[in-house]
């Protein structure tokens, strides 16, 4: 007979893909909360690595276009990113597995440890240095993160800080989140060129940057207060800028103001952020 009337073996073309992960090696543990896509579970992947488990809800996600996109970030590997280790897409609901970062949100890790933290200038400076340092990695390599803040970074063992979820922004279906005026989208850490024409680049993320330091140096605070979404458009407009917190050295926050330079090409590079801070670390021993 010819091949064509011959039946296409089902497994054919399902070569395991080193991003696809065999379900049947992950053991699933106790809830660690839900983000845009549902529930994350902390695991176990092939009996002894402590895995994070996105449990993909129906609808959050446009599935097929992240699955590709998956590929590409399992490439991105860096001490202070959250590991991607790959995605299990055959079945429905789609999980996808990342490295576990046993301390949480940065944001309620800071809120946690406000008491001790807010001495402490040399490591909030040096939290903001960790986070600068995956963030200028994204950079070299051409990715855009569209939603950093201290609730989108993690704090792993021995206090490591890394940023995590990054590019996801583009597959998120609730259009509350993607579209500027929805109720859910990032308004406190977009810069002018965001709320106006939604141009996001490695600017846009050093802009978000910018007030994640100042979240940093107030330990967690809310930026702008209670003030609306609205309220918070205008000033950023009119460009008005987060005051200095408290715990924060004159220095530390000349570098926090550049980063709300109204012009995306004034800002500095996370590349130049991470020498500067570095050095006023330096300066602070
Ligand atoms: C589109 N964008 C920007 C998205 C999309 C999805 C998500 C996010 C943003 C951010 C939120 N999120 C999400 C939701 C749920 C879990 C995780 C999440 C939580 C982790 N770890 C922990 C560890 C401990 C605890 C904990 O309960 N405590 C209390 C006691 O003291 C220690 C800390 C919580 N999470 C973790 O390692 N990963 C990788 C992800 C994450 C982070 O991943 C998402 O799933």
């Amino acid at each position: 007979t010819s091949p064509c009337d011959r039946p296409v073996p089902p497994t054919a073309g399902l070569s395991h893909d080193k991003w696809e992960i065999d379900p049947t090696e992950l053991h699933l543990l106790e809830e660690l909360g839900s983000g845009q896509f549902g529930v994350v579970r902390r695991g176990k992947w092939r009996g002894s690595i402590d895995v994070a488990v996105k449990m993909m809800k129906e609808g959050t996600m446009s599935e097929d276009d992240f699955i590709e996109e998956a590929k590409v970030m399992t490439k991105l590997q860096h001490t202070n990113l959250v590991q991607l280790y790959g995605v299990c897409s055959k079945d429905r609901p789609i999980y996808i597995v990342t490295e576990y970062m046993r301390h949480g949100s940065l944001l309620n890790y800071l809120r946690r440890h406000e008491a001790s933290l807010s001495t402490n200038v040399g490591y909030l400076l040096d939290i903001c240095i960790q986070v600068c340092r995956g963030m200028a990695y994204l950079e070299r390599r051409n990715y855009i993160h569209r939603d950093l803040a201290a609730r989108n970074c993690l704090v792993g063992s021995e206090n490591v800080v890394k940023v995590a979820d990054f590019g996801l922004a583009r597959y998120v279906l609730d259009d509350q989140y993607t579209s500027s005026g929805g109720t859910k989208f990032p308004i406190k850490w977009a810069p002018p060129e965001v709320l106006n024409y939604t141009r996001f680049s490695s600017k846009s993320d050093v802009w978000a940057y910018g007030v994640l330091m100042w979240e940093v140096f107030t330990c967690g605070k809310m930026p702008y207060g209670r003030l609306k979404n609205a309220e918070v458009v205008d000033r950023v407009q009119r460009g008005l800028i987060l005051e200095k917190p408290k715990a924060c050295v004159k220095e530390v926050y000349e570098i926090m103001r550049k980063c709300w330079a109204h012009c995306p090409e004034v800002r500095p590079s996370f590349r130049v952020l991470k020498e500067q801070l570095i050095n006023v670390n330096q300066g602070l021993v």
